[in-house]
């Protein structure tokens, strides 16, 4: 039978059939697929076929992987220069955001925005609890709106607490399989309680099976919406990772600066002080944001520490 895998714990699988059923899957040997080295072979999202091992049982064991439309990873919290894929076969990944309590910072939703192209996954960003937004803070929304869609992003403002806003959001969902994520407190948990009324998330205590509780590794699932389409949640995980970005390509995945890449005089051209840079001149024309380009430049930094 095939089927699509909703959980995945690293030692074994929970996927859902095509008869709809749901099945404790495990995997026999060792896989290896995408000729990627990653710390799991299989993740939330893959199409996978599998075997019942015991006629009547729901123990299955997972024979072959379908090929990945795409994936993110994030570097593996055990191997250091090894990925851990979270999930596979995405339609589109939302970044849950506010201005306020605690404020989402720019670069944050900018290194999202990176890995998302990185990946090529369609990004869309939501600014959740605009019940607390003085004229500053929408203002202030109002203003990366305008950047982020100028750029080619959805972006919404919503608030869970009023149940404003959720409508247009829920339209995006619709046939779609789209991964959530957001740091800790900006309301993934009520968002995804309030588009899947019955999904028990605030209740699910992921340390149950992961013995004694001692990691705070936590794995990604996959929830399917009372309308057409599916959500993964990441728990614990505040975002996906650039894993094995190389500095010169950085620049490619703001589609702002990748659309003037070949106006810079160097083509290795790092756009920080080098002459003839197409870059920084569009940020002093106003072309390009110029807190955009903050963010290129940190996050520019950041791969230099790391070596990826
Ligand atoms: N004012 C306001 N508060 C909200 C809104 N949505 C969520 N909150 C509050 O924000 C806090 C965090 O919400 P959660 O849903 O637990 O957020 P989370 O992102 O899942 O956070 P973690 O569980 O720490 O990962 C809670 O106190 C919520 O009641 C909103 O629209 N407006
Ligand atoms: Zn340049």
């Amino acid at each position: 039978m095939t089927g699509i895998v909703y959980k995945s714990t690293g030692s074994w699988y929970s996927v859902k059939g095509d008869d709809g059923k749901f099945y404790n899957a495990r995997i026999k040997g060792v896989f290896k697929i995408d000729d990627i080295t990653s710390t799991n072979p299989i993740a939330v999202g893959d199409a996978v076929e599998f075997e019942t091992e015991n006629e009547g049982e729901a123990s299955v064991i997972i024979t072959k992987i379908g090929d990945r439309k795409n994936y993110v990873a994030r570097q593996s919290p055990r191997a250091k220069h090894a990925h851990h894929i979270v999930a596979a076969n995405l339609d589109q990944s939302l970044m849950l955001a506010t201005i306020k309590e605690p404020r989402t910072s720019q670069g944050f939703i900018d290194r999202f925005l990176v890995a998302c192209e990185m990946y090529h996954v369609p990004a869309i960003v939501v600014f959740n609890k605009t019940d607390v937004y003085k004229e500053k803070d929408w203002k202030e929304f109002e203003r990366l709106k305008t950047i982020y869609e100028a750029v080619g992003y959805k972006a919404f403002a919503m608030s869970l607490k009023e149940r404003k806003g959720l409508d247009e959001i829920k339209e995006t969902l619709k046939e779609k399989t789209t991964l959530i994520s957001g740091h800790s407190g900006v309301g993934k948990s009520s968002f995804i309680n309030a588009v899947i009324p019955d999904s028990k998330i605030k209740t699910q205590d992921v340390s149950g099976w992961s013995g004694k509780g001692q990691h705070t590794t936590t794995f990604a699932e996959m929830y399917d919406l009372p309308f057409d389409g599916k959500l993964i949640d990441t728990p614990g995980m505040r975002e996906f990772g650039l894993v094995d970005v190389k500095k010169e390509e950085l620049s490619g995945y703001f589609p702002e600066m990748r659309a003037r890449l070949n106006d810079c005089q160097f083509n290795n051209c790092q756009h920080i002080n080098e002459p003839g840079c197409a870059i920084k001149q569009a940020v002093i024309d106003g072309e390009i944001d110029e807190d955009r380009y903050v963010s290129y430049v940190n996050i520019l930094e950041s791969l230099k520490d790391h070596e990826w």
